[in-house]
């Protein structure tokens, strides 16, 4: 039986997961991130993670499942993945030389009882400072187009990161630490997921 399911499309989800010892099936929520608002970053990302979750757990009695969304926060707004290679350029020329903080929102179901536990890692980002060349040479791979914030830290994007103050897996797309606590509040240990999967 699956024992773990991730709500997401997300291949560095998927990969971190993986490296950490974990084999999850993958079922996409399909939902619209457009379709919610909140009032805070926090709280857009924190309801698209449990609606992400929710959307595929409707359809399955055992599993857990994982649902998350990532935003960056920057002057108080919240910055999902650029809607053109010119938003693109404009969010880099924005915040370059600025911090701003990552937010992920997780959510765990776990579909065998109905308990939920969710909650948002954040992570310091300080931007380096490209200069116009280079955030246009950077927009040009695509990669900023794929990503929350407009930026990776372990792809290109990683020359124009100076530093961060948090859990590095929560920028990649979901944090390990944060999610073994959820997964304890649920009553599973990750040793537990390490053998069944
Ligand atoms: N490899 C990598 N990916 C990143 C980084 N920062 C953000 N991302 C990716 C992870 C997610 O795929 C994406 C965040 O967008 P979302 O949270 O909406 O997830 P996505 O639309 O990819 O899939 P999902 O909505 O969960 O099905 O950005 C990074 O530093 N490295």
């Amino acid at each position: 039986m699956t024992r773990l399911v991730l709500a997401s499309a997300s291949p560095a989800r998927l990969a971190l997961l993986r490296s950490a010892g974990l084999d999850p099936k993958v079922i996409v929520s399909g939902v619209d991130e457009d379709a919610v608002t909140a009032d805070t970053p926090a709280e857009l990302c924190l309801t698209l993670a449990r609606t992400k979750a929710a959307a595929v757990a409707r359809d399955l009695a055992g599993p857990l499942v994982i649902g998350c969304d990532s935003v960056l926060e920057l002057d108080g707004r919240a910055y999902g993945k650029p809607s053109s290679p010119e938003d693109a350029a404009a969010r880099w020329r924005h915040m370059r030389g600025r911090s701003g903080r990552l937010l992920t929102g997780h959510c765990v179901i776990d579909t065998a009882t109905g308990r939920e536990a969710a909650e948002v890692g954040a992570t310091t980002v300080r931007f380096g400072t490209p200069d116009d060349a280079e955030i246009d040479a950077y927009v040009a791979t695509g990669e900023p187009l794929r990503v929350a914030g407009a930026f990776t830290l372990d792809g290109p994007g990683g020359w124009f990161v100076e530093g961060i103050d948090g859990d590095h897996g929560n920028v990649l797309g979901i944090s390990l630490p944060l999610l073994r606590r959820l997964l304890s509040t649920l009553g599973v240990s990750v040793p537990d997921l390490w053998r069944r999967s």
